[in-house]
C-alpha cells in the first residue's frame, strides 16, 4: 500500500538572509511600518555585531531537514515532507500551507520552533497557518502547543547545565538565570499560561540538574510604550550580585532553540557587559540548534500529536 503523506508545518520567526533583507523583515515586524532610519540602523548594527548576519536561517533549515529525517525513519506508514513557515520573512507560514495543498498533502502536524505558548506566539502562528489551511480547503492541520515537557527537552538542558557546571570553579556561588522573550505585560492580565510555563521549565530543570540557587528573568523586550515583562536579565544580574554576591552567572535562554540575535548579542554581549562591569564570571550552554537528541525529542512531539485520540 502506498504510503500517506504526511507534511511538517515547521514553524519559525524567520531572518534576514542578505543585508537587504533587513528592511523589510524590521517593517514585517511592525506589522507594515517602516522602522525609522535610527531603529534601522540600531538592527543592522547588532547583526554586525554578531558577524553580519544571523546563523539562525541555516540552523532552522537544518532543523527542518533533521526532524524529517528522523520522522521519515520512525513512521513506517508515512512519506514525512517538513515545509519551513516563517512568521516574518519568505516561505510565510501562508507559503509552506499553499505548498502543502498543492503537494496534495491532506494531513499535517504544525510545531513552532518555540517550547512555551503564548498568544503573541504559538497561537499567532498556529492561527495563520489554519486560516489558511481552511481558505484552500483539504489539508487538516494537527497543532502543538506547546512541548517545554518533552523529556528530551528537558534532558538536553539538564546535560548542558550539569556539563557548563563543570566549567564553574565555585558553583555554590552561582547563579542560573532562565529567560525567555519578554512580552507585554498585558498578557498576562488575559491569562496567558508563558510566564508559569517559563517557572514550571526553571523548577524542573533546577531540579533535575541540581541547581541550588536559579531564578527567573525575562529579554529581548522590545520598544514600546507598554510596560513588558520582567525582570530583564541585565537588570536582575545586578540586583542579584549587590543582593547575594553571586560570583559568577550561567544564562540559560529555554525560551529559545538557536543561536541568533537575541542570544549571541542580548545574552552573550548585553549580559557579559554587566558581568564584566561587576567582576563575576559569565557562561552560556549550547543552544539546541541541530543536536541529534533535540531533534529527536521535537519528533516524538510530533508523533504524540499525530496518534493522539488514535489507538
Ligand atoms: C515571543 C518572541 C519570540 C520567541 C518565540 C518565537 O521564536 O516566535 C521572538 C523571537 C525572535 N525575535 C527575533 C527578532 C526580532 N524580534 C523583534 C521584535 C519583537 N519580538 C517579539 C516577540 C518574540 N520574538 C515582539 C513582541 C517584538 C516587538 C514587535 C512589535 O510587536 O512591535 C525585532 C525588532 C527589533 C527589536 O526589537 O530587536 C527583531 C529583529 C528573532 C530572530 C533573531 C535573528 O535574526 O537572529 C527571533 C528568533
Ligand atoms: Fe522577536
Amino acid at each position: 500500500m502506498a504510503k500517506k503523506k504526511l507534511g511538517i508545518l515547521v514553524m519559525a520567526y524567520g531572518t534576514p538572509r542578505s543585508k537587504d533583507e533587513v528592511e523589510p523583515y524590521y517593517t514585517h515586524i511592525r506589522r507594515g511600518r517602516k522602522p525609522s532610519e535610527e531603529a534601522l540602523k540600531d538592527l543592522m548594527d547588532r547583526y554586525e555585531a554578531i558577524g553580519g548576519l544571523s546563523p539562525l536561517a541555516v540552523i532552522t533549515e537544518q532543523q527542518a531537514q533533521g526532524l524529517e529525517h528522523i520522522l521519515n525513519e520512525t513512521l513506517d506508514d508515512y512519506e514525512v515532507k517538513a515545509y519551513l513557515g516563517l512568521k516574518h520573512i519568505s516561505p510565510f507560514i501562508e507559503d509552506a500551507v499553499a505548498e502543502m495543498v498543492q503537494d496534495g498533502v491532506e494531513e499535517a502536524v504544525s510545531l513552532v520552533l518555540a517550547p512555551h505558548f503564548s498568544t503573541f506566539s504559538v497561537k499567532s502562528y498556529n492561527g495563520r497557518a489554519l486560516a489558511e489551511a481552511e481558505r484552500l480547503g483539504g489539508l487538516t492541520i494537527h497543532c502543538v502547543e506547546s512541548w517545554y515537557k518533552e523529556p528530551g527537552f528537558l534532558d538536553y538542558w539538564t546535560n548542558q547545565i550539569k556539563e557548563t557546571m563543570k566549567e564553574v570553579s565555585n558553583p555554590a556561588e552561582t547563579c542560573v538565570i532562565f529567560s525567555a522573550h519578554s512580552l507585554p505585560e498585558k498578557i498576562i492580565a488575559a491569562g496567558d499560561p508563558y510566564p508559569d510555563q517559563l517557572k514550571e521549565t526553571a523548577d524542573i530543570l533546577a531540579e533535575k540538574a541540581g541547581v541550588t540557587h536559579y531564578e527567573i528573568g525575562w529579554q529581548s523586550e522590545g520598544n514600546t510604550p507598554d510596560p513588558w515583562l520582567g525582570p530583564d536579565v541585565q537588570d536582575l544580574t545586578r540586583t542579584l550580585y549587590h543582593e547575594k554576591g553571586y560570583k559568577a552567572f550561567m544564562y540559560c535562554p529555554v525560551g529559545f532553540v538557536a543561536d541568533h540575535l537575541e542570544v549571541l548579542f542580548d545574552n552573550d554581549y548585553e549580559c557579559k557587559v554587566v558581568t564584566d562591569e561587576l567582576g563575576v564570571d559569565y557562561f552560556r550552554p549550547a543552544m539546541p540548534n541541530d543536536n541529534p537528541e533535540f531533534l529527536a525529542s521535537l519528533a516524538n512531539v510530533v508523533r504524540k500529536k499525530l496518534f493522539e485520540g488514535r489507538d
